[in-house]
């Protein structure tokens, strides 16, 4: 469990009572994520997940929890903040931390999907994206390519010669891509860039929700679909492309909203951009780690092996 911060009953009872949420019941910590500090929270009117912020500020706040609500509001399936009855206000402050209260999703993770289940992500997330097209604020992908520029020698020093030199020539890539007219023409808007497996709920077959948008930004849709590729679309002991989920993802996402010429051209740099970044922040969480009563960081060796895959395997578009 990732609680870096702990809550008191009584802490969590005055949040409750400022938003009128009813009487608490229990106030639980979660297992897994490895951002922010996450409890459930039971109270006679319903269930809901309380977040502290450990790393995002008040300032970059704003964006995450608005674009939640106008998804919300939209009729994409993702957790509604809740507002301060005096205030209005939807950030909130515990225990000195920016803090969100927003409703608890039903269903649980998959994390052994189906086709259906990508199909169902892919259609939700061109959902998504179009839906995102009429929010008015703006902020870049906090971890967009500026950030692996800035990360890349943090984490060099750590990597033995074989990976540093993929390193090296992947983020060379990678500029030279976001420098090109292609890149420039692909479309862009409020992306998620974190979807993956264990950040949507499912009941059986039926998406019940998206959740955890605290990477999101404006950036471009085809980076959003390739991330999700990479994660529900892949086999996670090797790395390797599994063709038919990703067939109905994709399938599904075009159903919706077709690519463009320049996104056709630019599907397998943005696979690759999409697992150097999470290399990047793998390498960084793991040898670059945070205290907290329970944190396990995620295998940065997973994500090399997903970019040789790419690499070596560029998908085609029939
Ligand atoms: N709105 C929600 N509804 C239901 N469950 C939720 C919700 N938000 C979080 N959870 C549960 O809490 C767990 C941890 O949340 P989350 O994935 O957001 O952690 P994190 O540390 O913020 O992010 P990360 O996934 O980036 O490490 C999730 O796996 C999920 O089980
Ligand atoms: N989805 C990220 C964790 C941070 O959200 C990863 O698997 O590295």
């Amino acid at each position: 469990m990732a609680v870096f911060t702990e809550v008191s009953d009584n802490e969590a009872r005055e949040l409750l009572r400022r938003m009128q949420l009813g009487d608490l019941q229990s106030l639980r910590g979660i297992e897994g994520g490895i951002e922010n500090t996450n409890y459930f929270l039971t109270t006679d009117q319903g269930e809901w997940v309380l977040t502290l912020f450990e790393r995002l500020s008040a300032e970059q706040l704003p964006f995450y929890l608005h674009l939640m609500k106008h998804l919300a509001h939209a009729g994409i399936p993702v957790p509604e903040p809740q507002a301060d009855r005096n205030s209005g206000d939807i950030l909130h402050q515990v225990c000195g931390k920016p803090a969100a209260v927003v409703q608890k999703l039903s269903g649980r993770s998959q994390l052994a999907p189906a086709a259906v289940h990508c199909a169902a992500v892919g259609a939700m997330l061109a959902r998504m994206h179009l839906a995102g097209r009429s929010y008015e604020r703006s902020q870049p992908n906090l971890r967009g390519l500026p950030w692996w520029n800035e990360t890349a020698p943090i984490v060099l020093p750590h990597l033995d010669p074989a990976a540093a030199g993929l390193l090296r020539s992947e983020l060379a890539y990678q500029n030279h891509i976001a420098a090109s007219s292609a890149y420039a023409a692909l479309p862009r808007g409020p992306v998620h860039a974190d979807l993956f497996r264990d950040n949507v709920m499912f009941d059986g077959e039926q998406l019940t929700g998206f959740f955890d948008f605290y990477f999101a930004g404006v950036d471009t849709w085809l980076f959003d679909l390739a991330v999700c590729l990479n994660d529900w679309s892949i086999d996670l002991a090797s790395g390797a492309h599994d063709a038919e989920r990703a067939r109905a993802m994709l399938a599904a996402y075009q159903g919706v909203r077709p690519l463009t010429a320049a996104e056709r051209e630019l599907l397998c740099a943005m696979l690759r951009a999409g697992a150097l970044r999470f290399w990047i922040s793998r390498l960084w969480d793991f040898h670059l780690p945070r205290e907290a009563s329970m944190l396990k960081a995620h295998d940065p060796t997973h994500f090399e092996r997903v970019l040789r895959q790419r690499i070596a395997h560029p998908l085609r578009l029939d």
